[in-house]
């Protein structure tokens, strides 16, 4: 960074200063004319490692590029490091010219120095770091919400937008967990579509995904808002039921199956498999299971209702 002159003998005015915008001009100029200007190359970073101190773009333009990949240009008229000053850390993080840039550079005690003397530059400040809060706060607000979206993304299934295996394997222990600690009971449900390949194979795989999507929303729609239902892989679903009995268990498996039944894939009939149905195994967690063995239940369950025929439940 090259030092060209003092505030004083350059051209540049206060008025243009966001800093300074209604304070009183004479008292400020006498203050700052001996300040340093100094120009920055472009592409040069404005290293500041061992003071903070204040930055006021007099021309060109500086570039703060922040953690996460987005840059904020500060233009003529604005600056950087007032936030430095008060807490009196070198916090200029990644600062860099976008052009050469012309900056007026003014010390820590001075900047104390104007706002201890000029009401107008303590409300400027206040107002300047009021915005930066507001700004801050905004992009925080916009990052949750985008992480709340990735997380939802990485928890639902693409095609049928029940819950994946990952959450499953993340949320069955703690539903078991649970129901241990409090003495509930705890049910799942191992569905698994019939002749699905058959179905594929006769309207093709789109269609088979269209299926699977309707099969998946009866599904879902069925169940209490306490209950979950995940795609546990290809056309096999699980539904979790947490403080439900193995009798009850039953009776939402029995309505499941039943609705899945009901659904009109096709309306013309003389389709072949204009219908979808399942299987459905039931299983309880007992005193000594876990979860793998919840699930291994329920998926023994589901073998035997296949074996018993299709289209029905089995415990
Ligand atoms: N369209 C579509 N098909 C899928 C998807 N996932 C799995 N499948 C198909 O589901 C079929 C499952 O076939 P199988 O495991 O032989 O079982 P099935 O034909 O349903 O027979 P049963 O289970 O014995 O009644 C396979 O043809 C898979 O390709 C998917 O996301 N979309």
């Amino acid at each position: 960074m090259e030092h060209i002159g003092s505030f004083g003998a350059s051209s540049y005015s206060l008025r243009d200063m966001q800093l300074f915008r209604d304070a009183d001009e004479a008292q400020l100029a006498a203050a700052l004319a001996d300040c340093v200007v100094c120009r920055l190359a472009k592409g040069k970073r404005l290293a500041d490692s061992f003071r903070a101190r204040l930055y006021i773009v007099l021309s060109g333009a500086l570039a703060e590029a922040g953690t996460d990949g987005t840059v904020n240009k500060i233009l003529p008229g604005e600056s950087v490091g007032e936030q430095s000053v008060l807490d009196e850390a070198t916090n200029l993080a990644d600062i860099s010219a976008l052009d050469v840039t012309e900056l007026l550079l003014i010390e820590a005690d001075l900047v104390w120095q104007l706002i201890d003397q000029s009401n107008g530059v303590a409300r400027n400040l206040l107002r300047l770091l009021s915005f930066r809060i507001r700004a801050a706060s905004a992009l925080l607000r916009r990052r949750q919400k985008l992480g709340e979206f990735y997380r939802q993304l990485s928890m639902n299934d693409g095609l049928t937008g029940l819950y994946n295996r990952a959450w499953l394997d993340d949320m069955l222990p703690k539903l078991v967990a649970t129901a241990r600690r409090t003495g509930g009971p705890l049910s799942v449900v191992m569905i698994d579509l019939d002749h699905f390949k058959r179905f594929n194979d006769t309207h093709g795989h789109l269609a088979g995904d269209d299926a699977l999507r309707r099969a998946a929303a009866i599904i879902n729609a069925a169940l209490r808002p306490s209950d979950f239902a995940v795609r546990y892989g290809g056309e096999e679903m699980v539904v979790l039921l947490p403080e439900t009995s193995d009798k009850l268990a039953t009776l939402v498996a029995e309505r499941l199956c039943l609705r899945l039944r009901q659904v009109v894939i096709f309306g013309d009939m003389r389709l072949p498999m204009p219908h979808l149905t399942g299987s459905f195994g039931v299983a309880t967690l007992e005193v000594a299971m876990d979860e793998l063995q919840l699930l291994a239940a329920a998926d023994a369950a589901l073998y035997r209702a296949k074996q018993a025929g299709r289209d029905r439940i089995s415990l």
